[in-house]
């Protein structure tokens, strides 16, 4: 956070929506996406044009990573990225800073194997609680030199240039980004890569998804062997152009501000075109509100806050499973949701283990429960309990600015559709 910023709080409070919200807020493009192209065009020999990009903290430190290992990225407008790589990446003057970015710190922790030199890989404090042990012991069991702190960022990386071959497992169960780390990465090894998966399942499998789709895009041949297992072919990447699509996780908060309001936002794109996983939460948006008793986040966890806060105003109580790796998110998101939603009103969430149980109580809709909703740093927080105050009075959200790290337009969007936001900005003591 910057010094100015330290020196004041700001807080933003929602006014209730008083009619349902119509209008066209198209979201931004897909974190996930952009992350991952920056990175393939970075690997890639040419100039590759990325238009319809996320430009949010997570893809500016994401560029500004690559840029510190000599590739250059240029930024020719709000949405598009012109990358020129000689498909190397050089060492780094200095550690690379990914923030509280887990897109750029797990692929980049995969990919800065391929620097001839040392590379120190490190985030913020937040970043520093989320572990990356897993995607470190298979780099070294595959003879890659490196080490992380305590299972944690950050991370050092002894690079030879060049990612190796021969079969490689991953336990991907807290985080699918270390298989998307490792299938990246593989496609410049000196021979045909085995990527294999250990451990219970991982959730999010849609991210996995994207990889393979991005990689291929690029010039990569992956085949998928089985349910747990991905070759890939040393074929390096070539330089592509390409057009990103809109961010789905976003989109969940005009979907759920909809469905709260009776109103109908155009996002410009139906939910089946997306081919993020969290695009699988707008049918489940959709059925409010009468959401199911049990919902899976799993293969949808980002869209888990989204749901929980739509919950809070359903027929009936839900429970939410499946979700235990929201604990490794920016925050632990289980532990958030249950607080915030019952500083709104006591009771109205709890966990049970890794599950997250909302009680439900549309009578919320309509009063006046003036609560102050930490955010934890987290854009999720404070994106979904936005949309608690469009039919709560008095709902202030603490530090909105963590929006920018996937959504720097949100508070504007909510704004162009009519929401009354009334900023609060005060002097830190
Ligand atoms: O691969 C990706 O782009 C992502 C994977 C998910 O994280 P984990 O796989 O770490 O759960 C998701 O929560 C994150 O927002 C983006
Ligand atoms: C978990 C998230 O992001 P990341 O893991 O990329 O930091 C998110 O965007 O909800």
């Amino acid at each position: 956070m910057s010094e100015a910023a330290q020196r004041t709080t700001k807080a933003i409070t929602i006014t209730p929506a008083t009619a349902p919200l119509y209008g066209r807020v198209s979201p931004p493009g897909s974190k996930s996406i952009t992350n991952r192209v920056l990175l393939l065009a970075a690997l890639a020999s040419g100039t590759s044009r990325i238009t319809g990009a996320l430009k949010s903290l997570d893809t500016k430190l994401m560029a500004a990573a690559l840029r510190d290992m000599g590739v250059t990225v240029d930024e020719p407008d709000a949405t598009s990225f012109v990358v020129t790589s000689t498909g190397r990446l050089l060492p780094p003057a200095g550690p690379l800073f990914l923030g509280n970015a887990g897109t750029a710190m797990r692929f980049l922790t995969a990919a800065v194997t391929l620097v001839e030199g040392t590379v120190v890989v490190n985030g913020d404090d937040h970043m520093r609680k989320r572990p990356i042990g897993p995607l470190v012991a298979a780099l070294q069991s595959v003879g890659i030199d490196c080490s992380d702190t305590g299972g944690y960022p950050p991370v050092t990386v002894h690079g030879t240039g060049a990612f190796g071959s021969g079969r490689i497992e991953i336990d991907g169960s807290l985080s699918s980004q270390y298989v998307s780390a490792l299938l990246m990465a593989a496609a410049c090894g000196t021979g045909p890569v085995e990527v294999a998966l250990t451990g219970s399942d991982i959730g999010a499998r849609g991210y996995v998804d994207l990889t393979v789709a991005a990689m291929t895009a690029f010039g990569a041949k992956v085949e998928r062997r089985d349910a747990a297992t991905w070759r890939i072919e040393p074929t390096g990447y070539r330089a592509a152009d390409i057009h990103v699509e809109p961010d789905a996780s976003a989109a969940t908060y005009l979907w759920a501000a909809s469905v709260l309001t009776n109103g109908a936002i155009d996002l410009g794109v139906e939910a089946e075109d997306f081919t993020q996983p969290d695009a699988e939460a707008a049918a489940l948006i959709a059925a409010f509100p009468h959401l199911p008793a049990v919902i899976d986040g799993s293969q949808m966890q980002d869209a888990v806050p989204t749901l929980a806060v739509l919950a809070a105003f359903n027929e009936t109580p839900v429970r939410f499973v499946g979700i235990a790796n929201l604990r490794v998110k920016e925050c632990d998101r289980i532990r958030a949701l249950s607080t915030e939603l019952s500083r709104i009103r006591p009771g109205l969430a709890h966990e049970e283990g890794d599950d997250l149980i909302v009680a439900s109580d549309p009578a919320l809709c309509g009063q006046t429960l003036p609560t102050e909703i930490e955010t934890y740093s987290d854009h999720r927080i404070a994106m979904s309990f936005a949309l608690a105050g469009l039919k709560i009075g008095g709902i202030t959200i603490l530090d909105p600015d963590c929006t920018g790290k996937t959504y720097p337009g949100y508070w504007d969007a909510l704004a162009s559709l009519g929401v009354g936001l009334k900023l609060r900005q005060e002097e830190a003591a």
